[in-house]
């Protein structure tokens, strides 16, 4: 924050509000939040669905702080876990001041955007449209692609980013910064998300366990962080659980001679040092937990609220 923003926050000259990322799977949402942000807030990975719990990126630009929700992305649910989150991304949508949909360039008006398309004509708030990866799509293909969703929502604003590169992406925070309602700052200037660190932290083993473990496991497989101690050396404790469904996920994870989980804690202490800004002590323990998706307790644990069916 500069001299001059921490002097219109004394003032009380700011501005404040929430921007709510909506966009089917694999749209780019987690990659422009941590664009946006410039700090890893959110999980990104290649594997579809990773976004769960909502996850909130803070941008002070010119006297405001934008509060950007990272929705799960929406796709047609067909599980309860699915209900609860495309339920999750929808409420975290139509409470904020502005809905940014973003969308893959690559795939132009396909099914899902179609589909979310149509539900966001009907939401009675501000919009803009973020097409994204600009950086692999040809400009006449954008610019047709623009006209064509214009057509079926009426969009404040069109921008055309990359949240790979950043390329585009300091015009959306400017414009949304400017959009902003006055107001007070809802979070402490220098804070980045109000996610956690444990939170955080379960992530990024989550995000590490996918990346080894894709195609061995369900995407129902889940991290939880048990135990956070500050040590008086300054370092940390972390014990977190890797929850699975079956004995055999469990095998798989943990890995001959407990090679895999290894690995995998390695990583993870890596970056979550890096994060805190102190040396981590990563415990990795694997359960098994049959049925998890159904346990009411596991979805509040996730910021999810539980679908009666
Ligand atoms: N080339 C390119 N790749 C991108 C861009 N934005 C995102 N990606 C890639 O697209 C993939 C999906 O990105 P995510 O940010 O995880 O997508 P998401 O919308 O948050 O996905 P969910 O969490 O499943 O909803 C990742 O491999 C990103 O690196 C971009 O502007 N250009």
């Amino acid at each position: 924050m500069s001299d001059k923003e921490r002097a219109q926050a004394e003032e009380g000259a700011t501005r404040c509000g929430f921007v709510a990322l909506v966009g089917a799977p694999n749209a780019g949402k987690s990659t422009l939040v941590n664009q946006l942000v410039g700090t890893k807030v959110s999980i990104v990975s290649h594997k579809v669905q990773t976004t769960r719990a909502l996850v909130r990126g803070l941008v002070i630009e010119n006297g405001a702080q934008v509060v950007f929700v990272d929705t799960p992305g929406i796709f047609p649910p067909k599980r309860r876990l699915d209900r609860a989150m495309v339920s999750t991304a929808w409420s975290g949508a139509t409470d904020a001041d502005v809905i940014a949909l973003l969308i893959d360039a690559r795939k132009g008006l396909d099914e899902a955007n179609v589909a979310i398309l149509d539900k966001l004509a009907e939401a009675p708030r501000r919009k803009i449209l973020l097409l994204n990866k600009i950086d692999l799509v040809r400009r006449e293909t954008l610019l047709a692609l623009a006209q064509e969703a214009t057509a079926r929502v009426g969009f404040d604003r069109v921008f055309m980013v990359s949240a790979l590169t950043g390329d585009g992406v300091r015009d959306v925070v400017a414009y949304l910064a400017d959009e902003m309602p006055a107001g007070p700052w809802l979070y402490p200037a220098d804070d980045v998300s109000d996610l956690p660190l444990r939170v955080l932290a379960a992530e990024i083993t989550r995000e590490k366990l996918f990346a080894r473990l894709h195609d061995e496991l369900p995407y129902a497989s889940t991290v939880e962080t048990e135990k956070w101690e500050t040590r008086k050396d300054g370092s940390v404790r972390i014990e977190q659980t890797i929850y699975v469904e079956r004995e055999t996920q469990k095998r798989i994870v943990i890995g001959k001679g407990g090679q895999t989980v290894k690995q995998i804690s390695t990583e993870a202490r890596k970056e979550i040092s890096e994060i805190i800004d102190a040396e981590a002590h990563l415990f990795l323990f694997v359960k098994v937990r049959e049925n998890w998706a159904d346990d009411p307790e596991r979805y509040r644990e996730m910021g999810l609220d539980f679908p009666k069916s």
